[in-house]
C-alpha cells in the first residue's frame, strides 16, 4: 500500500483482502483504489465488497484483484462506481455477522496475548518461546533485561543467536524435558529449564526459563547431595547395600520418582503418600515390571525411615539353601564356605529403615514360616547363631504371583500372607495406561542419554504411534530397554518407524469375533504372539550368547519368568 504526496492512498493489486480492511480502517476510508505496479487504476476496493468476499466465503489471504474479478464474474454484484448496486440485503445481514464474529474473535484474541504478556513481564524468571524451527516467538522483559537486548531485535530470529549456550532448539528436536541445567550466559553458570511443547503427538515448541535465584539453590542441593553420597559409601562400607545405580543418579525422591498421571498412577501415588506416613507391612503387587519396587522405595523415601537404609531381596534369585542366611545373617564357621567373621543379614543392614521382600510368592514354605516368627517378634537369629538380636525394620513385600491362589493351593502360608497383606497397592500394567507411554518415553531417553553422555533423540509421530498401539506385555521394564536399545542402535537424532523392533508393529486384534481369512482372529491374533514372544526370546538367549540371566535382562523380565517362558516354548 503506498501513501502518497497529498495524502493520497492506493492498495496494490496483489495485497490481501485481510491488508485491505486494515488499510480502510487505518485511515476511516469508504473505499480505495487499486493499481497496479506502475500506479496504473485497475479498481476501486470498497468495505462493499470486502462484506462480499466475506459472504462468498473468502479467504482473508486472497488478493484484491482476485476479489475484483470475482466480483465481475457474479455479475455485477459489486456495486458500480456510485455504489448504487449492493448486495442483497440476506447476503449483507450475513457478511455482517461474520464480520462482528471475526472481530469478537480477534478483540479475544488480542486480550489473551495481551494478559499472556503482562504475566510473562511480571514473571520474575527469565522466559523464552520458541516454535519449532527455534526461532524466538514471545521472550520476556526479564529475559531482554539480562541479555541487555530489545523484544522486538529478539523476535523473528533463531534462537542461538539471541541466547548464548541455549539448547532450546535440541529441546524442540528431541522432545525432551531438560530441567535444572547449567547453562553459561555471559561466562555465569544459570540455572535454565527446557520444556517442550507438545501438540498432536508432535513438538511445536519449547519454553525456555532461566532461573536467577538458582544457582546458589543448587550448589546447596549440590552439597547435600555430595552429603548422602558419603553417607552411602560409609554405609556400603558397613555392609548396607547400595541402592542401584540407577536411583542414585536420579535426582527425583518419593513419589517424584513415579512418571505418570493416568488415575490409576494417581490414586497410587496417594496410597504410597498415606502407607509412608504409618510403619504397617505394604503389600504390593502387579505384574513383572510395572514399578514395584520403584513403588517401594517412594514409600521408604516419602516416610520417616527416609534416613535409614532401603534393603532389597529378590525371593526367587537366591537359591532355597542361602535364603536364610542372605536374610538373617550368619555366624562365624556357620557352614563350610562361610565368610570368616561371618556376614550380617539384611534384616540386620535394614535396622531403622525398610526391607523390601521382592518376589516373596517364590519364599520356600520353610522359610515362610521363619519369616513369620521374626516378622511377629522383630527379632532375627543368624545361621549358626545362639541368640536372637532385635531389628527395627519396616517391612514392603510385593509379588507378581496370584498370592489368594497359592493360599488356596497351600503353597502359601495364609498367616503369612494375612501378615503382609496389611496395606495393598496394586500397579496398574503399562497397557492399561497408555496415556503415560510418551512422559516414561521421555523421562528415561533423557536419563539413558545422560548416563550414555549422548544428545538426544525424538520420535516420529508414527514411530510413537507404534509405542503407544504396543501391547508392553513386560510392562515399563520392556520400554526402558526398547529404548536403550533403540539409544545405541540408532545413529540419527530421529527415531523412526523403521528403527524400531519388528514385533512392536505387529497388528492388534480389532475384535475377537472377527473371522480373517476363515480363522479366527483372536485365534490367529494367539498365534502371532506365541510366534514373536518365541523369536524375542530365541533372539535374546542368542544375543547373551546363551546367559539366562543377562537375556532376561535384555527381554525386561524376571528370571524366572523367563524359566516359565523357556519351558512354555519348549526350548
Ligand atoms: N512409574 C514409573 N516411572 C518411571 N519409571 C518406572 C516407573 N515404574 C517402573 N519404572 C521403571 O521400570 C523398570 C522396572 O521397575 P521395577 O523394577 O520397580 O519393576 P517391578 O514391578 O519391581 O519388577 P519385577 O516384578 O520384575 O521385580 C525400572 O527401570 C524402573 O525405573
Amino acid at each position: 500500500m503506498t501513501v502518497g504526496h497529498g495524502a493520497s492512498v492506493t492498495l496494490g493489486r496483489h495485497q490481501t483482502l485481510q491488508q485491505a480492511a486494515q488499510l480502510l480502517a487505518t485511515h476511516g476510508m469508504d473505499a480505495v483504489d487499486v493499481v497496479d505496479e506502475c500506479g496504473g487504476s485497475v479498481g476501486r476496493c470498497t468495505w462493499r465488497m470486502l462484506l462480499w468476499a466475506v459472504a462468498h466465503g473468502m479467504d482473508r489471504m486472497m488478493t484484491v484483484e482476485d476479489v475484483l474479478a470475482a466480483c465481475s464474474i457474479d455479475g455485477g454484484t459489486e456495486p458500480k462506481e456510485d455504489g448504487t448496486e449492493a448486495p442483497d440485503a440476506k447476503e449483507d445481514s450475513k457478511a455482517t455477522a461474520e464480520l462482528e464474529r471475526l472481530r469478537r474473535e480477534l478483540e479475544e484474541t488480542h486480550r489473551l496475548a495481551e494478559t499472556m504478556k503482562t504475566v510473562l513481564d511480571a514473571a520474575y524468571e527469565g522466559v523464552v518461546v520458541v516454535d519449532g524451527d527455534g526461532v524466538v516467538r514471545e521472550i520476556n522483559r526479564a529475559y531482554c533485561q539480562f541479555l541487555g537486548i530489545r523484544r522486538e531485535d529478539a523476535i523473528g530470529k533463531h534462537v542461538t543467536e539471541v541466547i548464548e549456550n541455549t539448547r532450546l532448539h535440541i529441546c524442540v528436536q528431541s522432545g525432551i524435558p531438560e530441567r535444572g541445567y547449567i547453562q553459561k550466559i555471559y561466562g555465569q553458570p544459570m540455572v535454565v529449564h527446557r520444556i517442550p511443547i507438545w501438540r498432536d503427538g508432535e513438538v511445536i515448541g519449547a519454553i525456555g526459563m532461566l532461573i536467577f535465584q538458582g544457582v546458589s539453590e543448587v550448589y546447596e542441593i549440590f552439597r547435600r547431595l555430595q552429603e548422602l553420597s558419603r553417607e552411602a559409601s560409609r554405609k556400603e562400607k558397613n555392609g548396607t547395600a547400595a541402592p542401584k545405580q540407577e536411583a542414585a543418579t536420579s535426582a527425583a525422591v518419593g513419589v517424584e520418582r513415579i512418571i505418570g498421571r493416568h488415575p490409576t498412577i494417581a490414586a497410587v501415588k496417594q496410597m504410597i503418600q498415606r502407607a509412608a506416613r504409618v510403619p504397617s507391612t505394604v503389600f504390593i503387587t502387579g505384574e513383572s515390571g510395572t514399578g514395584k519396587e520403584v513403588a517401594a522405595r517412594a514409600i521408604h523415601e516419602a516416610g520417616p525411615r527416609a534416613d535409614g537404609p532401603f534393603v532389597s531381596i529378590n525371593c526367587a534369585a537366591i537359591p532355597e539353601a542361602l535364603l536364610e542366611a542372605e536374610l538373617f545373617g550368619y555366624e562365624d564357621g556357620a557352614f563350610t564356605g562361610a565368610r570368616k567373621g561371618g556376614k550380617p543379614g539384611k534384616f540386620q543392614l535394614a535396622h531403622g529403615g525398610t526391607l523390601f521382600l521382592d518376589e516373596i510368592g517364590d519364599m520356600p514354605l520353610a522359610m515362610q514360616a521363619k519369616m513369620l516368627r521374626v516378622l511377629e517378634e522383630k527379632k532375627v537369629e543368624k545361621v549358626g547363631g545362639v541368640s536372637g538380636t532385635e531389628v527395627d525394620v519396616r517391612i514392603i513385600a510385593a509379588t507378581n504371583k496370584p498370592l489368594e491362589e497359592m493360599v488356596r493351593g497351600g503353597t502359601f502360608r495364609e498367616d503369612l500372607f494375612y501378615r503382609l497383606n496389611i496395606i495393598r497397592i496394586h500397579l496398574p500394567p503399562l497397557r492399561e495406561r497408555k496415556s503415560d507411554i510418551p512422559a516414561l518415553i521421555a523421562h528415561h531417553m533423557e536419563r539413558l542419554c545422560q548416563q550414555y553422555g549422548v544428545g538426544g533423540k525424538s520420535f516420529s509421530k508414527e514411530a510413537m504411534e507404534v509405542l503407544i498401539g504396543y501391547s508392553w506385555p513386560g510392562n515399563i521394564r520392556e520400554l526402558v530397554n526398547v529404548i536403550e536399545w533403540l539409544i545405541s542402535m540408532v545413529e540419527g537424532e530421529k527415531i523412526e518407524r523403521e528403527h524400531l523392533p519388528a514385533y512392536l508393529s505387529a497388528i492388534q486384534p480389532m475384535a475377537a469375533s472377527m473371522s480373517y481369512g476363515g480363522a479366527n482372529i483372536a485365534d490367529r491374533w494367539k498365534e502371532m504372539v506365541y510366534q514373536s514372544e518365541r523369536e524375542r526370546i530365541a533372539a535374546a538367549l542368542v544375543a547373551a550368547n546363551g546367559n539366562k540371566a543377562e537375556a532376561a535382562r535384555r527381554l525386561g523380565i524376571h528370571r524366572s519368568t523367563l524359566y516359565e517362558k523357556l519351558k512354555k516354548y519348549g526350548f
